[in-house]
């Protein structure tokens, strides 16, 4: 109950005035203003345990980010209600602070013409955190985002990564339950991207943080996310964890097998598997349709079947997956 999140109903709609082009068309937008309604968010319920991390996914303009600022406190939603660690965040903003740490991959709350250092010491005096406990939090920190090697460099002065690292220790210095990072690893290298994965297993699974992740790198949902949860045109179409919807999505894998004797006729597949290809020796396997099994299922099927000298699996990554469930879910979302 801690640092849990609860979302039940929540909707954003934002208006806008449509600005025609061209001087005329500028005079008749002052004089007729023509508005346009964006659904951002509409109706979307789901829960975050404390100590979950849940990935909040979605093509660009699904309204991931939106959700993620009504949670935060920064914008307040059209209907609907979320709670945060108990707190309605759009209504108590300050007691919501204190129980949020955040962390906006394209933004930073560090102060831009200061050492890093400073920026730490200002948080640690708005959030009163005491001495002692700020210095081990930091130590901590450091062993694994290694930031003592340019915490006395000016904001300006650092790399996206080193500057995301400092965001990230920065967001959690004040020790809140709760932490929402949206697109943390955009644009890092890969040795970067993993050391800000490990930070938050490590501040999930050792320190008990609930984190609501936004990404678009699949590679991250799998290493970080057990539960994701996909929203698309504001709607949600997905919640889930990953093997629940691998299961649902994930069956465009194939099994290929080289068979013992190529002259025997190949007796037909168990239910759920489809002989899709024979050529000689070889054969390929596919899910037939008709809710089919898992891949691990096929392969025991298969090896269990027939006598083969050789087995390989293709399976869909979990781009696929998503791409399955986004086309899948597409007409109900489009209503939007
Ligand atoms: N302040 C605003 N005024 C008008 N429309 C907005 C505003 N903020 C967001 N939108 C619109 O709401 C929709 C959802 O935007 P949002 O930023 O939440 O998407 P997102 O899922 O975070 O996308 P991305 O992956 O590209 O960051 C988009 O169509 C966007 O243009």
């Amino acid at each position: 109950m801690i640092g849990s999140i609860e979302v039940r109903g929540l909707s954003r709609t934002f208006h806008t005035t449509v600005r025609r082009p061209g001087f005329a068309g500028a005079l008749r937008s002052l004089v007729n203003p023509e508005r346009s309604v964006k659904h951002a968010v509409s109706d979307i319920s789901f829960d975050v345990a404390s100590g979950e991390l849940l990935a909040l996914l979605g093509p660009n303009g699904a309204g991931k980010s939106t959700t993620i600022k009504m949670l935060t406190g920064i914008l307040t939603p059209t209907s609907g209600e979320a709670r945060v660690a108990g707190v309605v965040p759009y209504q108590d903003r300050e007691r919501n602070a204190r129980n949020i740490g955040a962390v906006f991959g394209q933004r930073t709350q560090l102060w831009w013409d200061l050492p890093v250092r400073e920026s730490f010491a200002i948080l640690r005096d708005i959030y009163e955190v005491p001495k002692a406990e700020h210095a081990a939090r930091l130590r901590e920190f450091d062993e694994i985002l290694e930031l003592s090697a340019f915490w006395d460099t000016r904001v300006r002065h650092l790399s996206l990564g080193q500057r995301v690292r400092c965001d990230l220790a920065a967001a959690l210095l004040h020790d809140p339950p709760v932490v929402f990072l949206d697109e943390p690893t955009i644009g890092m290298d890969v040795v970067v991207k993993e050391q800000v994965r490990e930070f938050l297993r490590h501040q999930v699974e050792q320190r008990g943080r609930t984190v609501l992740l936004t990404t678009h790198d699949m590679t991250e949902v799998e290493r970080l996310a057990e539960r994701v949860v996909l929203i698309n045109h504001g709607r949600l179409v997905l919640d889930g964890t990953l093997d629940e919807i691998r299961r649902k999505y994930g069956s465009t894998w194939q099994v290929r097998a080289t068979l013992a004797d190529a002259h025997t006729a190949v007796v037909p597949p168990p239910p759920g598997i489809a002989l899709l290809r024979q050529d000689g020796p070889q054969v390929v396997f596919g899910p037939d349709g008709s809710g089919a099994p898992t891949v691990h299922q096929a392969l025991k099927a298969v090896i269990e079947r027939y006598e083969v000298t050789g087995v390989a699996i293709d399976e869909a990554d979990l781009e696929d997956v998503m791409r399955a469930a986004y086309v899948h879910a597409g007409p109900a979302a489009e209503g939007v």
